[in-house]
């Protein structure tokens, strides 16, 4: 089994669905199951843990990463994957580097082999630099993210930033091209001299190289892309005793709503589909009211008010205005205050009825599980690329969307009511 420490919902939903696409049963838990994950289910070929610790002080991940990690070796896992977004968000004292050190030091792992790269999304590595769709990194409008601005490229550097074993390598694009014999051969030259590699990844079958290479490595890292890649390699390898299921489960027809929480310029274009199509749109307002209880409330009075179908309440601000909100409140308050209004709002939604919910943002989506109370689900059919529908075994169905996914239409097809759809 393969063993997912995710270091946010939406990273461990999109990595959940990359696995579930290549065929292996996919266990997703949100946050550390009560219990050993042995036993919950049916066995798993891929158990995926999302925790909410990517913009957590680094010493809560390392701990909570380590956790996890000794929770799914005891469950089985013969491989752990650390997954960070594909963005590589985090910040010079973020959590990627001291959490692969942690898990490099339990698992003993030599060289780390890495990469954000992840072509499905537009997310590419070329001599070190990641690239998002057409742009550099740091010239996307990432740099623009409330939490995680992220103002370099270069992969090794912003690593060094972060971790106490620096001298971070790229394995370049050649070498990845020329097979897997030949990235062994290089890891193997690298082993003592440097403790993480970032591969070089422009497609699928580059994913695929490195997958094969590290195949058996007791720790890799990286985004859907490289996680995706070692399930395909694991079906090649023959899923032990996998019966020929149904496919993945469709969200129920019922009542939608949409919780909008991420900035990104993808879900501010979707918040503005929703507007356009004129569905009832409500913004929270954290300046006029810098409270979670008076902010929820507001929302569910006003939400009892509209023509509810697939209306949307959001706190998702263009950068000027963001930058606007955190001045006053200060970043870490302003989040913390919204992602708590979003969580008292979903269990309202949840409460009147809602049977659909569809929440933008990685960090939005870790508060709106937590509020709900929902240790995992099944993972169900993809919304879009990346974003399954997820069946808690009691509740609504939930999307939970990266703030960088989905088409323009997407928040408003997957609220949409019966006869809209
Ligand atoms: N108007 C706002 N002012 C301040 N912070 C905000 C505002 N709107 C959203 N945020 C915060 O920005 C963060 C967005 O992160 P997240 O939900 O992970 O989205 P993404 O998936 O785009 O990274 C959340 O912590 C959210 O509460
Ligand atoms: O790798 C990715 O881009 C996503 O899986 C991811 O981590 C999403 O995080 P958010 O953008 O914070 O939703």
């Amino acid at each position: 089994m393969i063993g997912v420490i995710a270091d946010d919902v939406t990273g461990g939903t999109d990595a959940a669905a990359a696995f579930r696409r290549q065929g292996l049963r996919t266990l997703l838990c949100f946050g550390l199951p009560d219990g050993p994950v042995a036993g919950q289910g049916p066995a798993a070929d891929a158990v995926v843990v999302t925790l909410r610790t990517r913009t957590a002080p680094a010493a809560d991940a390392v701990r909570d990463s380590l956790a996890a990690a000794r929770h799914l070796t005891a469950a089985g896992a013969t491989q752990l994957y650390f997954k960070y977004c594909s963005t590589f968000d985090s910040t010079p004292h973020g959590n990627i580097g001291p959490v692969l050190d942690a898990l490099g030091d339990l698992t003993g792992a030599g060289p780390v082999v890495t990469t954000p790269a992840s072509p499905e999304h537009g997310r590419t590595q070329y001599r070190g630099h990641l690239f998002v769709h057409d742009q550099l990194l740091a010239e996307s409008p990432m740099r623009h993210h409330p939490l995680t601005p992220m103002t370099d490229s270069l992969l090794p550097r912003l690593m060094d930033a972060q971790t106490a074993c620096p001298g971070s390598v790229v394995l370049g694009h050649e070498t990845v091209v020329a097979g897997p014999e030949r990235i062994k051969a290089a890891l193997g030259q690298l082993a003592g001299r440097a403790r993480y590699v970032f591969a070089d990844a422009l497609d699928d079958g580059d994913l695929l190289r490195i997958a094969r290479a590290v195949a058996d490595a007791p720790l890799v890292a990286g985004a859907a892309g490289l996680a995706g890649a070692l399930g395909a390699v694991r079906a090649e390898r023959g899923l032990p005793g996998r019966p020929d299921g149904p496919g993945p489960v469709a969200p129920p027809r019922g009542r939608g709503a949409v919780l909008a929480g991420s900035c990104s310029r993808r879900t501010l274009e979707q918040i503005d589909a929703v507007r356009a199509a004129g569905r009832p749109v409500h913004l929270l307002d954290p300046l006029a009211e810098p409270d979670p209880d008076a902010l929820a409330d507001r929302a569910l009075r006003w939400y009892d008010t509209v023509d509810a179908a697939g209306a949307l309440i959001h706190a998702s601000r263009r950068p000027d205005e963001l930058r606007a909100v955190q001045e006053v409140l200060g970043v870490g308050r302003s989040a913390r205050i919204l992602e708590e209004a979003m969580g008292r709002i979903a269990v309202g939604l949840a409460a009147r009825g809602v049977e659909r919910l569809v929440v933008a943002g990685g960090e939005t989506s870790g508060a709106v599980v937590a509020a709900l109370g929902i240790g995992g689900g099944e993972v169900g059919a993809e919304a879009a690329r990346g974003v399954p529908w997820i069946h808690p075994a009691s509740g609504p169905a939930i999307l939970l969307k990266s703030g960088n996914f989905g088409d323009r239409e997407l928040l408003l097809t997957a609220s949409a009511a019966e006869a809209d759809a």
